[in-house]
């Protein structure tokens, strides 16, 4: 469980915050978050991930929390079962464990033939598999992934998605995305953000329930309706 109580957000360079009286909690199961460019998902994720503290309020974590950035880097000179390691070993695994545990993940992301391949070699959608991998790695209760399939091909979405259809329940997943397709298929939640707070927060039927009846764009339609304008 993730609890973010009364958090706000700024970043130093900045005079405004970018999270504002943030106060939400994530657990198991599968959460898609919403909202326009700049709304703050990835601020929040990185302050669920730990990779930022908040300015005020607290983020607390019961257990394990796997974080995926926008952007996986890969790292020079590795390959990918070496970087899947790596994370591993930063996280307290023995060298051998962590050797062991890159291969089970990267198997686990359908990897397992790239695995000797030097990271700087494989697609974009090769690498954002290898930083789930390395997300995955660390044995997380609960996976923060930040747009994992933008800019791939619709194959390498659809990869992507039945990979986290094949993830165990018993890990939490909270996916930042534009794509508003196919929500009840891959979510059970709905959280929408804009200008630093949560807007919205209810189950996907929900969600839906706002939307423009049989229309083919009804996620978008509801999404809409909570923006209040065209999005
Ligand atoms: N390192 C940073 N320093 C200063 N401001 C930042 C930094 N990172 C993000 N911001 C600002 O914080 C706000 C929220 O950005 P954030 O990336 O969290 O939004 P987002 O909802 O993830 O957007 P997108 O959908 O475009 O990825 C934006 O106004 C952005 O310009």
């Amino acid at each position: 469980m993730l609890l973010f109580e009364h958090v706000d957000f700024r970043y130093r360079s900045r005079s405004e915050l970018v999270i504002r009286g943030l106060t939400l909690g994530f657990g198991m199961g599968r959460t898609v978050l919403l909202g326009p460019n700049g709304a703050g998902k990835s601020t929040l994720l990185k302050l669920g991930a730990g990779i930022l503290g908040p300015t005020s309020g607290s983020v607390s974590a019961t257990s394990g929390v796997g974080w995926m950035p926008q952007t996986v880097t890969a790292f020079q000179g590795l390959t990918s079962r070496e970087q899947v390691a790596y994370a591993a070993w930063m996280k307290g695994a023995s060298r051998s464990d962590a050797w062991e545990e890159a291969a089970v993940r990267l198997r686990q992301v359908g990897l397992e033939d790239r695995q000797d391949i030097k990271a700087t070699r494989l697609s974009g959608g090769q690498l954002r598999r290898v930083g789930l991998a390395q997300a995955l790695a660390t044995s997380p209760t609960l996976l923060l992934l930040d747009e994992p399939t933008a800019g791939l091909d619709p194959a390498q979405r659809n990869r992507f998605r039945e990979i986290l259809h094949g993830l165990p329940n018993e890990i939490g997943v909270v996916v930042s995305t534009h794509q508003v397709d196919d929500l009840s298929d891959s979510y059970e939640r709905v959280a929408v953000m804009s200008a630093g707070r949560i807007v919205w927060f209810d189950t996907v039927p929900a969600f839906m329930g706002l939307g423009v009846v049989d229309s083919p764009r009804r996620a978008e339609s509801s999404y809409e309706q909570i923006l209040g304008r065209d999005v």
